[in-house]
């Protein structure tokens, strides 16, 4: 058939494997998808508040380089034991990157960093990196943001973001409410609480989806509504962390009819993007903690195997470890944060 109106702005690159083959590719143990739907059961007591430690979603900016992702996810594995008393702690493993105009929108679309786009490629670094993340007994955590490569991956995530750039799309709210994790609405990039609200209600009830299936075949799908999602508070304008705007996102919810208790992002809008100061964030939530407030059920850390962050000049010349996209706390610096928010948690 020749239609003669239309794909005057694109062209074909490439036909895509489907997630059912990716899936077969590199597939998930029994054991694996067990630990997964225990991870989910287990965040989702901490946001509902049955469970009293604090969620830690922690890891890169971005995943670009995955043999450092599981070099970082295996010291991030030390902590998990030394702290499981106190934190629960969730590895970042960021494929897609929602750029504020431009830029390398993350693993799955240019896992060679050169625009080559070789999304196959991406796909298949995405899903074996996940597999070995979660046999080490670590869960993932990831931003949902394309409406089509989530299901090449997201039966290995156990809590899902959307970001502050899509928070208000409504497409994102659907897939939120199809999801099979918890997920976590961020505010907007200009401090807007409410349209996180907004999404929660949104994504709390069914919808109608359309989606490509495992075989790639595109579905109606009805959706179920996603009855853990949640605001996550990433700063704006100003940062957002402090008691006075906890206090009042919780007002806001709980003026809602909606659960007071929230993530932090100690990262983002809420460090200026200066990675350093999610020390600072994490020293106030950590006061707020000890004063026995409740509202924060979780917090969220950029932290990698190197301080700071790189531009990619030379893919072959970049620092072993450390994030392309924003800038992030090392080890050490990520230890302190564990150790404040340990202590708060243990006061409280
Ligand atoms: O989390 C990462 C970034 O803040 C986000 O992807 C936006 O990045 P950019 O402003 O560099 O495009
Ligand atoms: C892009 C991110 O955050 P935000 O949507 O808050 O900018 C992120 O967490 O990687």
């Amino acid at each position: 058939m020749t239609i003669k109106t239309d794909e005057f702005r694109t062209s074909l690159i490439d036909h895509l494997i489907s997630p059912a083959q990716l899936a077969r590719d590199i597939p998930m143990t029994d054991d694996i998808a067990e630990f997964i739907i225990q991870s989910r059961k287990d965040i989702e007591k901490i946001i509902s508040g049955e469970d009293k430690r604090l969620l830690v979603v922690i890891g890169p900016c971005s995943i670009h380089d995955p043999e450092a992702a599981l070099d970082y996810a295996q010291k991030l594995k030390v902590f998990q034991e030394q702290y499981k008393d106190e934190l629960y702690i969730v590895m970042r493993v960021y494929f897609e990157k929602p750029r504020t105009t431009v830029g390398w929108k993350g693993l799955i679309s240019d896992p060679d960093l050169d625009k080559s786009f070789n999304v196959e490629k991406g796909l298949h670094l995405a899903r074996d990196l996940l597999v070995k993340i979660n046999a080490m007994g670590l869960p993932a955590a990831t931003e949902f943001l394309d409406m089509v490569t989530g299901q090449y991956i997201s039966d290995l995530i156990s809590w899902g973001a959307i970001g502050a750039r899509t928070t208000e799309s409504q497409v994102h709210r659907e897939l939120a409410s199809a999801l099979s994790c918890p997920v976590g609405f961020k505010n907007g990039t200009d401090g807007n609480v409410k349209i996180a609200i907004d999404a929660i209600h949104a994504s709390r009830v069914p919808h109608v989806l359309y989606s490509p299936d495992k075989t790639g075949q595109m579905c109606i799908y009805r959706t179920a509504g996603n009855p853990f999602a949640h605001v996550i508070l990433r700063g704006g304008k100003e940062p957002n962390y402090a008691q006075e705007h906890v206090t009042h996102a919780c007002q806001q919810l709980d003026n809602a009819k909606l659960t007071p208790s929230i993530m932090v992002d100690c990262s983002h809008g809420n460090s200026e993007k200066n990675h350093a100061k999610q020390i600072n964030v994490s020293l106030d939530l950590a006061e707020q903690i000890k004063g026995g407030s409740t509202n924060i059920f979780g917090v969220m850390i950029e932290s990698f195997l190197v301080e700071g962050n790189q531009k990619v000049v030379d893919v072959n010349d970049l620092i072993y470890g450390q994030s392309i996209t924003d800038a992030c706390v090392n080890l050490q610096q990520s230890e302190e944060i564990l150790n404040i928010l340990q202590d708060a948690i243990k006061a409280r």
